[in-house]
């Protein structure tokens, strides 16, 4: 049996019932194949069987009480899964749906996009089972105090800097910054980002994983010489990725013509008009159906799976993972579909991946497109540190040189592996070998 094989066995015999973390971590293994057989040494280190192993995993209780008084319990996870290139960095998400096996693939996944970006962060994540939906800001802030009342010992800006994620926005990291700094009793701007401008956060960062895609994804159309101008493009998702990447890429002459939510999505024909979206989402935190209310031409449809039966140029996966299958590949194949940007982690399952190889359609995988988030994160450190603010303009220009440099590493990769063109093995064998050559130089710890 191979290495490869045998660590998969391993890990999905060690983590029972933790289907997403197997899928993460056999989408990237199995592509690691090549780079594994030149590198014998990392074998003979270790260094595959100890990536998949989490560092340290901490989870705990989230006590809070809800507007009519009542005790609620939630769950909070930091997993810090792989420090060898810097201190652990991702996001916290808070959404029903989470539990170890989620937070383990995000952090896993994170080991690779952040050693992307060329800058120093190691991978982690975070969250809980918490559903912000129809909660009220008290509430929310409650929540928030109380989770980072357990967090904050385990965080540092020179040990693990979480930031935001799927539920956890501005205002989310406002409320756990304040009772940091309230808690630890110092002022420590770096040990959250995404922070709010006035105490300490980076121009773009909102921006900055929608814009980044759209970077990565421009660098890879350019590489087959086409572009943006004149292209139909769907995105899933009404969040901070997707309302970013929509702006941009309507900057570069696209053409969005749908987007959703958890409940349904609607189509414009005429473009996407994103001030309502913004408005709808990001000011009132309402449901998408709303847009029609504000454009009858445009048309909602409940369910979020028919989005991937739009006819489009270009796809966007940017709501949550899974997001398209093989059974809704095929629709998008079937339809014509150029490319596909995957602004979420893991939207696509092992099999829609393939799939999209196998009939020539251009992948920017996650790790590698949505990567400007936590690049820009990086930024917000180095700004904190320095004391000092960049201008909007001089960061953006640093997230859109990464993303460059991004796309230049997994096609470089790709290359040198024989795999010209598949940018999905490319990027995980760019990211991996960084953090196995740093891996290496620790000694076995
Ligand atoms: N915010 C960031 O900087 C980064 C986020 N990501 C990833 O991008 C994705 C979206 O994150 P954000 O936009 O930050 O979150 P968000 O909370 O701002 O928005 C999430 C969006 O996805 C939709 N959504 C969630 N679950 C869904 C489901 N089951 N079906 C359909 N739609 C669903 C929500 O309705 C919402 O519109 C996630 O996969 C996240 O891990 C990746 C890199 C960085
Ligand atoms: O900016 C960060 O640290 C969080 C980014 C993140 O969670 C992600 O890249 O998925």
């Amino acid at each position: 049996m191979s290495v490869v094989e045998q660590v998969l066995e391993q890990v999905k015999k060690r983590n029972p019932g933790e289907a997403e973390f197997h899928q993460a971590v056999e989408e990237v293994l199995r592509s690691l194949e090549p780079a594994i057989e030149k590198h014998p040494e990392f074998v003979e280190a270790g260094i595959i069987d100890r990536l998949v192993e989490p560092e340290r995993v901490i989870m705990f209780r989230v006590p809070w009480v809800d507007d009519s008084g009542k005790p609620q319990v939630n769950r909070g996870f930091r997993v810090q899964f792989n420090s060898a290139i810097g201190p652990y960095k991702g996001g916290l998400r808070f959404h029903p749906s989470v539990y170890l096996g989620i937070i383990k693939f995000l952090g896993f996944e994170q080991i690779f996009k952040n050693s992307l970006t060329g800058l120093p962060i190691g991978g982690g994540k975070g969250g809980s089972d918490f559903d912000p939906k129809g909660k009220s800001d008290a509430e929310i802030m409650r929540f928030c105090q109380s989770f980072m009342t357990e967090l904050y010992r385990h965080i540092g800006q020179d040990l693990d800097v979480p930031a935001g994620d799927i539920g956890v926005g501005a205002r989310e990291i406002g409320y756990m910054f304040g009772q940091f700094k309230r808690v630890k009793n110092q002022y420590e701007a770096g040990v959250l980002t995404g922070k709010g401008l006035t105490y300490g956060g980076s121009l773009v960062r909102k921006e900055a994983t929608g814009y980044g895609l759209i970077y990565f994804v421009r660098e890879m159309l350019a590489a087959h010489n086409t572009s943006f101008e004149g292209k139909s493009v769907v995105i899933s998702g009404a969040g901070n990725v997707a309302i970013y990447a929509c702006e941009k890429v309507t900057q570069y002459g696209a053409k969005v013509i749908a987007m959703c939510d958890s409940s349904g999505y609607i189509v414009d024909e005429n473009g996407i008009n994103l001030d309502t979206i913004k408005q709808i989402k990001e000011v009132e935190r309402k449901r998408i159906k709303e847009y029609v209310n504000h454009h009858p031409e445009a048309k909602y449809f409940e369910g979020q799976q028919g989005i991937w039966g739009v006819k489009c140029d270009i796809a966007l996966p940017s709501a949550t993972q899974n997001d398209i299958n093989l059974e809704t590949a095929k629709k998008l194949v079937d339809n014509g579909v150029l490319a596909v940007g995957e602004g979420a982690n893991m939207p696509c399952t092992n099999e829609a991946l393939e799939y999209f190889l196998e009939n020539g359609v251009l992948v920017g995988p996650a790790k590698a497109a949505n990567a400007g988030g936590v690049a820009t994160s990086a930024l917000e450190m180095s700004q904190n540190s320095m004391r000092l603010s960049w201008t909007f303009e001089e960061v953006d220009a640093k997230l859109d040189q990464i993303m460059v440099n991004i796309f230049a590493a997994a096609q470089k990769a790709a290359k040198e592996y024989g795999m010209e063109g598949n940018y999905v093995a490319g990027a995980n064998i760019a990211g991996f070998l960084k953090v196995a050559e740093a891996m290496k130089a620790h000694g076995i710890v």
